[in-house]
This record gives C-alpha cells, sequence and structure tokens, in this order.
C-alpha cells in the first residue's frame, strides 16, 4: 500500500488525530499500519477494523482480538529496499570538510580538534585498546521480527561501577557484551575532554533540558572497525539514558575513515568529515536531534592506514548519563518493557516532540505498541512522572533555525484534539 493509502486508512478511523502525527508515527513503525493502529488505540481507544485494512494490510489479515501482527520478514525486507531507495536518492550531494574551519561552519553543531591528547596518550590509549580486541562484541538486535548484527564490534566502558540497569544503545542488550570500567588512560583522556567540552559550553546558551551542572562523562561507548570493510549504519544516538539535547564526545585512535553527518529531514546535504588518529569531534547539544551520523564502509572511506593500527580504526564516544531519567523510565503500558526516548522529527507540525517507544520488539523481535508522549519538565528531580498520554503536556525542542517547525507550531496544537 503507498504511504498515502496507508495515511488515509488511519486518518478515516483517527480523524481526531493530525495528518502530521499520523505520518510520523508510521514512519516509527516501519510503515506498519497495523502496529500504528494498535499504537494510537491505546491512545484513542479501539477502532473497528476497516476491510482495506484487512485486505490490503502489509503485515497480512488480522482478525479483531488477536494477538498484534508481526511483520513477516520477507515484507519487513521489502520495506527496508524501498526506504533504502528513498534515501539514496536524496543521498547524491556530498561534500568533504578538510579542516576545523570547513567543519564547524558548515555544521555549527561541531566541533573539531585535531592532534588533542598528547601523542603518547593517544598512542597508549591505541595500543591498550587494540589489545583489548577480544572485548569488542557484535551488537545484536531486532528490526521488525528480524535478528541483526552490527558490522563492527563494540563495548562499554562506565567511570566507577558498572550500574545495575544497563540499558540503551543496542549494547546492554547483548548477553555476550560485557561492560568494562574506565582504564587509566581512559580516564586521563576524559578529564581532558571533559575541560573541552566544558569550555565549548561555557560559551553555549544552555537549554533548560539540557544537563545543568558541569559535563562530566560517566561512560564511553568503544567502536572497533577492524578493517575498512567494519562500518556503522546512519543513526543519531539514543537519547535513552543521556537525554534530550546531550553533549557526545568522540575520539578517534588508529586509521584514518570518513565520518558522515546529514540532517534529519529535508533536503540536507551530506557532509564527509575525514577523522583522522588522536582527532576529537565534539557534538554539541542539538546534533542527535537535528542529524543523523554514520562510518561508511565505501571503497575510499579509508584515507590513511595507521602505522601501527592499520586499516583499524577505534572510536571511543563519551557520553554522560542522567540518573534521574534512567530511573523514572516508564515501563510500557501495554508489556511492561522498558521504553526508549525518541524525538520526532519528519513532518514540521510535529517535529520535536519527545516521545517513548517500548523496546520489547528491539530486543525480543517481538514487536508491541507502547508509546507515550514524553514530558521531560521534571527531567533534573529524583522521583518524576516523565510520560504522558497528553501532547499538550509534551516536551517539544526545535532548532532556532527550524522556522518551518516554528511555523507549523501554533497550528498543531489546534489540530491535534482531545
Ligand atoms: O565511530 C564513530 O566515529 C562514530 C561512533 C558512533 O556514532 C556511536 O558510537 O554512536
Ligand atoms: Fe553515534
Amino acid at each position: 500500500m503507498e504511504t498515502e493509502q496507508q495515511l488515509d486508512t488511519l486518518q478515516s478511523q483517527f480523524p481526531e488525530v493530525d495528518k502530521d502525527v499520523l505520518l510520523e508515527l508510521l514512519i516509527t513503525f516501519d510503515g506498519s499500519v497495523e502496529q500504528t493502529k494498535l499504537m494510537l488505540e491505546e491512545q484513542f481507544g479501539p477502532r473497528e477494523i476497516k476491510p482495506e485494512i484487512k485486505g490490503k494490510s502489509p503485515t497480512g489479515k488480522r482478525k479483531a482480538n488477536d494477538e498484534p501482527c508481526v511483520l513477516t520478514k520477507k515484507k519487513a525486507f521489502s520495506q527496508r529496499q524501498t526506504s533504502f531507495k528513498v534515501s539514496k536518492a536524496s543521498a547524491n550531494i556530498s561534500t568533504t570538510l578538510y579542516d576545523k574551519e570547513q567543519i564547524e561552519t558548515m555544521v555549527p553543531y561541531l566541533r573539531f580538534y585535531p592532534n588533542f591528547l598528547p601523542e603518547s596518550l593517544a598512542d597508549d590509549l591505541l595500543d591498550e585498546l587494540l589489545s583489548k580486541r577480544a572485548k569488542f562484541k557484535d551488537k545484536m538486535f531486532h528490526i521488525a521480527g528480524n535478528e541483526c548484527h552490527s558490522n563492527h564490534q563494540s563495548t562499554v566502558f562506565y567511570d566507577g561501577d558498572i550500574p545495575e540497569q544497563r540499558y540503551d544503545n543496542g549494547l546492554y542488550r547483548n548477553s555476550k557484551c560485557m561492560a568494562q570500567s574506565f582504564t587509566g588512560n581512559i580516564r586521563t583522556a576524559k578529564f581532558l575532554i571533559e575541560d573541552q567540552a566544558n569550555e565549548v559550553l561555557a560559551t553555549t546558551k544552555r537549554h533548560p533540558l539540557q544537563v545543568q551542572s558541569e559535563w562530566r562523562a560517566s561512560m564511553c561507548v568503544g567502536n572497533y572497525f577492524h578493517t575498512n570493510k567494519n562500518n556503522l549504519d546512519w543513526h543519531s544516538d539514543r537519547l535513552t539514558t543521556i537525554g534530550p539535547l546531550p553533549l557526545i564526545c568522540s575520539l578517534t585512535l588508529g586509521a584514518t575513515r570518513i565520518f558522515r553527518i546529514r540532517k534529519q529531514y529535508g533536503e540536507s546535504p551530506i557532509y564527509n568529515i575525514p577523522l583522522p588518529h588522536n582527532s576529537l569531534l565534539l557534538m554539541l547539544p542539538g546534533t542527535q536531534e537535528e542529524f543523523k551520523h554514520c562510518v561508511p564502509s565505501l571503497a575510499n572511506s579509508l584515507l590513511a592506514k595507521h602505522p601501527r593500527a592499520n586499516e583499524t580504526r577505534i572510536n571511543l564516544t563519551l557520553r554522560m548519563s542522567r540518573p534521574h531519567l534512567l530511573s523514572n523510565t516508564p515501563s510500557c503500558p501495554v508489556c511492561r518493557s522498558a521504553m526508549t526516548l525518541r524525538r520526532m522529527y519528519k513532518k514540521p507540525a510535529s517535529r520535536g516532540y519527545y516521545f517513548w517507544l517500548c523496546d520489547g520488539g528491539y530486543r525480543s523481535g517481538k514487536e508491541c505498541p507502547g508509546f507515550y508522549f514524553a514530558d521531560l519538565s521534571q527531567i533534573e528531580k529524583p522521583r518524576a512522572k516523565l510520560y504522558t498520554r497528553d501532547v499538550k503536556q509534551a516536551t517539544r525542542w526545535l532548532a532556532e533555525d527550524d522556522h518551518e517547525a516554528r511555523i507549523a507550531t501554533e497550528f498543531h496544537m489546534e489540530d491535534v484534539k482531545d
């Protein structure tokens, strides 16, 4: 079924929901009308199943009172092919940014520091991480019922105790992936990176949703790209433990590979940023909300081998988790699984709303439509309800230059009725 038809089907059953919101949800549920409908029924009450949904649904037939349908492998695959075609079509223009000035001018959410650490610390850190290769594991997750493995290996380092509740990013759901503690070299690097990060933050306006204290890295995701064939797909980093508007500091060690970044929505160019050994890239607050990034495995994406690491590139991304956010993460109203925090971005009228989505399917492959809007107004409180069913209570953040969505705001509140 074409997207327009899917939207019409949903709109006919949920006339009270704005079409832009329906589209956003349809995309969130990988194009599944059934899953979108189940989630909407959670919010707005059950609806009659219209014949067109039964007959033409991408997930096959469904009787009333049946268990939710799960996408078949074949269907999920063909849907992904479609979305791949779309992203390929808009991916034509790509520009390479070679130095600090070009990077920070073209993508003002980024800060770039070549040769950041003292040389001997960067080399020691690289050698130490190369020797720990066995600790880096495939990420494992499910998309629309299919088990998937990442094409590069990862691990997580924690500063201090490894928390009971390890969650987010797809890493902690993999039993093979044991978290590790910060080593001496990581801690030394962390202090230097924190100083740089806080210096930059001091020059920017702090949003109430951001961390209000000094920025301190409490965890670090390590990515191991053994050869140029190992890649990391387009994504924005999960917000569940690090919260909205996070700062993420990314240190590259070993081979020079291309890092790509593009806006989440609209006609955006793709920027290629070569990241050499010992370069630090800061992704400032708003980067995860507004952009996607990846490390592609193009033939020309390996720009320089490293004298000792050869083709291997190791990346450390330092992050600050927000403990109250973790302890106040809602559980799914449908299946009680933990939920992940995301932000809508596709359509101007709904862009910027944070929401919680059930994560059960990501881990088990059994999809669940659990959904809440996120109310992050109390995010700094130890005990707070961070979810709501009412879009008027939902937290929204829009980029200052997102005029399209800022104009759409006024209309949106009228459009979404109780
Ligand atoms: O390897 C990189 O440069 C990026 C890593 C990354 O995007 C991530 O860990 O989420
Ligand atoms: Fe990332």
